[in-house]
């Protein structure tokens, strides 16, 4: 090794070292992700002791775990290596892996998309197979469906995002993949999601659910809708409400946030709020929602229980977002806090 790199690998080792002794708590493990970002030689060797998560055209190799449960097959550097090579690629793709995040073990996370390979040599070698995120979001055990919907969300928004807009010269990627930056004019792009709000509205004693016409039959869901430029989340959710069912809603409260990746990545901004019982009159928008209705805690009750859609040949029965749907999580909330409040009563 020349005289002038030894210096650097052992520099690197040790920020390495550091960096990973200390990456045992969040922050570290937060600061150690941000370093990678910035730091394209620390990202390298990052990924030759990473874990990588593979796509074939931005579907995910996912492996059956339990029945009816799926898990993203985590490959090593050199299981990929072998993957490529048995595939006829060699390595240099290896180099298009973007990080994805930390896990609590401290394992570096990466995603390549091989879509120029024969996914089904790929699923075989790797025993596993792709399947469309759609499916797969709610068939993946709880925290591992918004990793791959991160994955797929950073892999599409670097197949999308090749050219500057403003130049419409190519853009070069960083080592990490967190961002672009313009050949020429060196405008540097981030990837985004797009902020919705969603919105579980109450009267008191009950809690209003609406369904668009493209939802599955029987699916009624929180409303929600995307943030318009300049909006804070209070107005986009006051327009929201407005447009789609006619009503002024009142005391707005947070309750949690979610990336969803469907049909691209919406950042989510979950809220409860209220009408007065005395202007809760529904005037529905038929062009923005098939329907809407007021629903009792017992009617939610019921709804929660329906676990399969209804077939074709069934009465639409209503059912409800799963668990995996921040939607899920706001009528959860709102239906525990109908029975504290009755159990108060
Ligand atoms: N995770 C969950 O629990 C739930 C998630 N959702 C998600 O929330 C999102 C928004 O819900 P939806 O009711 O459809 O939204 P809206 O009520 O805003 O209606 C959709 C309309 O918003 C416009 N639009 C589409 N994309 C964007 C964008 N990126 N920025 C600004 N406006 C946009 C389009 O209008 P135009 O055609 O006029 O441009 C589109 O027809 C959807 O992606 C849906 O999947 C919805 C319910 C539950
Ligand atoms: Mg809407």
């Amino acid at each position: 090794m020349s005289a002038l790199l030894r210096p650097l690998r052992s520099l690197l080792f040790a920020e390495h070292h550091s960096l990973t002794r200390f990456c045992s708590s969040f922050v570290s493990r937060m600061r150690y992700i941000n370093r990678l970002k910035e730091n394209d030689a620390a990202c390298v060797s990052a990924l030759q002791s990473g874990s990588i998560l593979l796509f074939h055209r931005l579907i995910p190799l996912l492996q059956c775990s339990d029945p009816g449960t799926f898990r993203p097959i985590a490959l090593s550097y050199s299981e990929v290596q072998s993957v490529l090579q048995r595939a006829g690629a060699d390595g240099s793709l290896l180099k298009e892996s973007v990080l994805i995040g930390c896990s609590e073990q401290n394992q570096v996370q990466f995603c390549l998309d091989v879509g120029e390979l024969d996914p089904a040599a790929v699923a075989e070698e790797c025993k596993g197979t792709f399947m469309e995120l759609r499916k797969a979001f709610f068939l993946l055990a709880g925290a591992e469906a918004p990793l791959v919907a991160k994955a797929q969300a950073l892999l599409r928004w670097h197949q999308i995002n090749k050219f500057c807009g403003a130049t419409g010269q190519l853009t070069q990627r960083n080592q990490a993949g967190s961002h672009r930056v313009c050949s020429s004019n060196s405008n540097v792009y981030y990837p985004k999601m797009s902020p919705v709000v969603i919105v579980l509205v109450s009267d008191g004693k009950r809690c209003l659910l609406g369904r668009q016409s493209s939802f599955p039959r029987g699916l009624y869901s929180a409303l929600a809708g995307f943030c318009d430029m300049g909006e804070t989340l209070e107005e986009a959710l006051r327009r929201e409400v407005a447009e789609e069912v006619g009503l002024e809603v009142q005391n707005i409260i947070y309750s949690s946030s979610q990336h969803w990746p469907f049909p691209h990545s919406s950042f989510m901004l979950a809220c409860h709020a209220t009408v007065s019982p005395a202007h809760s009159q529904l005037d529905i928008d038929h062009l923005e929602l098939e329907d809407a209705r007021w629903f009792t805690e017992e009617e939610i009750t019921c709804a929660l229980q329906v676990k399969a859609p209804p077939r074709r040949d069934q009465a639409p029965t209503v059912w409800l977002p799963p668990k995996h749907a921040v939607a899920h999580r706001l009528i959860t909330e709102w239906r525990d806090q109908q029975r504290r409040s009755e159990g108060s009563d």
